[in-house]
């Protein structure tokens, strides 16, 4: 049988998936067992609100939200689980993204969401990581291991930049 999903991937319609896809894989990396399915706060607001009210009563631990536009369905889940939310500002034909951060980030206080850069659904997935690494630590040292790469791909980086000189 395969694994419980521990995170919920939620989008507010499939053409986010494009966008949305990066947090899946990084989820796929780490090795976590994730769901994924549009929700939209709009268009199924009955469907939303019973998502948001059991997914951590279905053992979902982090749920991330993206969505575009005036992108609703972040906040609106952080309203009704208890579960940490992180946004993922969806960019549109039309505004680049801003309409979607600025809809996602500016949420009143007490009802937070974790919005991460417009577009960046790999960074919204990394951060799934690290919260389920916070209480595991053989992941925690998975993503030990994963910086130590990022520092030596920086640093390689930097030599290849250094070489173009000499
Ligand atoms: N922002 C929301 C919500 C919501 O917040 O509930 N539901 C759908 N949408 C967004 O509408 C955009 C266009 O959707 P379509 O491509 O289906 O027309 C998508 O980016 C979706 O996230």
């Amino acid at each position: 049988m395969p694994d419980a999903p521990l995170v919920s991937i939620v989008m507010g319609s499939d053409s986010d998936w494009p966008t949305m896809q990066a947090a899946a894989d990084a989820c796929s990396e780490f090795g976590i067992a994730f769901e994924a399915d549009v929700v939209s706060a709009h268009r199924m607001p009955e469907d939303m609100i019973r998502f948001g009210r059991e997914a951590h009563s279905r053992g979902i631990r982090v749920i991330i939200a993206g969505a575009g536009g005036a992108a609703h369905l972040p906040g609106m889940l952080a309203a009704l689980t208890p579960l940490p939310v992180i946004g993922v500002p969806v960019a549109l034909k039309y505004l680049d993204g801003m309409d979607s951060l600025l809809s996602i980030v500016q949420m009143p206080a007490g009802v937070p969401v974790a919005t991460v850069a417009i577009g960046n659904a790999r960074n919204a997935g990394l951060l799934a990581v690290r919260i389920l690494a916070a209480s595991d630590e053989a992941l925690q040292a998975r993503m030990l291991d994963f910086q130590e790469q990022l520092r030596d791909a920086a640093h390689a980086k930097g030599e290849a930049v250094r070489a173009r000189l000499s």
